[in-house]
């Protein structure tokens, strides 16, 4: 398997750390870092609206480790003029090596402004967005999308042409429509028709669920990299997992639960401010207490705790007797 190489930012080996807001911030990150095999992490979803005001250098949300990467900074709004503020002012902190568009998110706050997979049937928009982004930007662009319309054979294909004239260097594609939420499977078929009808690199995204799961999505669909998005929270090794699966070894031991949860406790406070401790502990936590039979006991007694360091001392001690299954694993959001 060759790796994947977009506009020249080569991501090696082909395995991406999807967005995803509230959890892949900076300590995240690192916590994928340190277990290895990701080629490409991402940010959550950055506000552009926000960052006209907020100083990108300062902000919270855009604070960057110092193993995360290549880093992609993705960005969210419907506004072309400030979208394109917001993507030079990230772009002039000189953090990340590659920018892209939301075009899938399509929970609450994000569809009533009209933005993410919202503007999928925005075509005109969008495509000026695209064209305005693409002019500002000097690094690598690519869009994260959800499938605009089932089976409508004829609008991909005009959803291709616009995302080629933009210029945008690849699309990763999550085959689910904005209806669809969660639940529903993942149509992978979508991304290999989308992977035949375009010449840019396609990233194929949803249920992979298994370092083998991820195997067969770039066997079956031709995608050219796989992005992992809720299995990756659940167990942030999987990408080291995959690394070895992709190059014919097997998947690792899995660390001990307390192991992980004293890393990412460390990383927490080594890199996010204070005020955002409590949130993303427990929001990990509850990702994390997934994996196991009484998982939503255990979250629900964590969850209790009024400060994150009380969060971390019921999580050891409830996850002291477990042990991680084996894949595949079994998001409760799905
Ligand atoms: C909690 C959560 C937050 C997410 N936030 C974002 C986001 O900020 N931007 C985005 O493009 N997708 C977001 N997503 C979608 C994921 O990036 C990914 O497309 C989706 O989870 C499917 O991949 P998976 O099956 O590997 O989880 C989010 C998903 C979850 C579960």
């Amino acid at each position: 398997m060759t790796p994947l190489e977009i506009a020249g930012l080569r991501i090696d080996p082909p395995f991406v750390l999807a967005p995803m807001a509230g959890l892949t911030h900076a300590a995240f990150r690192e916590l994928v870092a340190h277990y290895g095999g990701c080629g490409l992490f991402y940010t959550e979803m950055l506000n552009s609206r926000a960052l006209c005001t907020n100083d990108p250098a300062r902000d919270p949300y855009c604070l960057t480790g110092s193993r995360d990467r290549p880093l992609a900074a993705q960005v969210a709004g419907n506004e072309p003029e400030k979208i394109c503020r917001a993507f030079q002012r990230l772009q002039a902190t000189g953090r990340y090596d590659l920018f892209d568009f939301n075009l899938g998110c399509p929970r609450g706050a994000i569809q009533r402004y009209g933005w993410g997979a919202r503007l999928l049937v925005r075509i005109d928009l969008c495509r000026e967005i695209l064209h305005e982004s693409r002019k500002v930007l000097e690094k690598p662009f690519m869009v994260k999308m959800r499938t605009p319309g089932r089976g409508d054979e004829g609008l991909w294909h005009r959803w291709v042409e616009i995302l080629e004239q933009a210029g945008v260097d690849g699309v990763t594609l999550h085959p689910r429509t904005p209806q669809d939420l969660f639940k529903r499977p993942a149509r992978w078929e979508e991304i290999g028709f989308l992977a035949r009808h375009t010449r840019l690199p396609v990233v194929g995204n949803g249920d992979v669920f298994s370092p083998h799961d991820a195997l067969r999505m770039m066997e079956r669909t031709g995608c050219r990299a796989v992005m992992v998005g809720r299995a990756a929270v659940m167990r942030p090794w999987i990408f080291r997992d995959m690394a070895s699966c992709l190059q014919g070894g097997t998947v690792l031991p899995a660390p001990d639960p307390v192991e992980v949860v004293d890393l990412y406790w460390a990383l927490v406070q080594q890199w996010l401010p204070e005020k955002l401790h409590e949130d993303r502990v427990r929001l990990f936590l509850f990702w994390l207490c997934q994996n196991f039979p009484y998982g939503v006991h255990y979250f629900n007694r964590i969850r209790r705790r009024k400060t994150p360091s009380a969060m971390v001392e019921k999580a050891r001690e409830l996850l002291a007797k477990e042990k991680f299954p084996g894949y595949p694993v079994r998001p409760l959001m799905s």
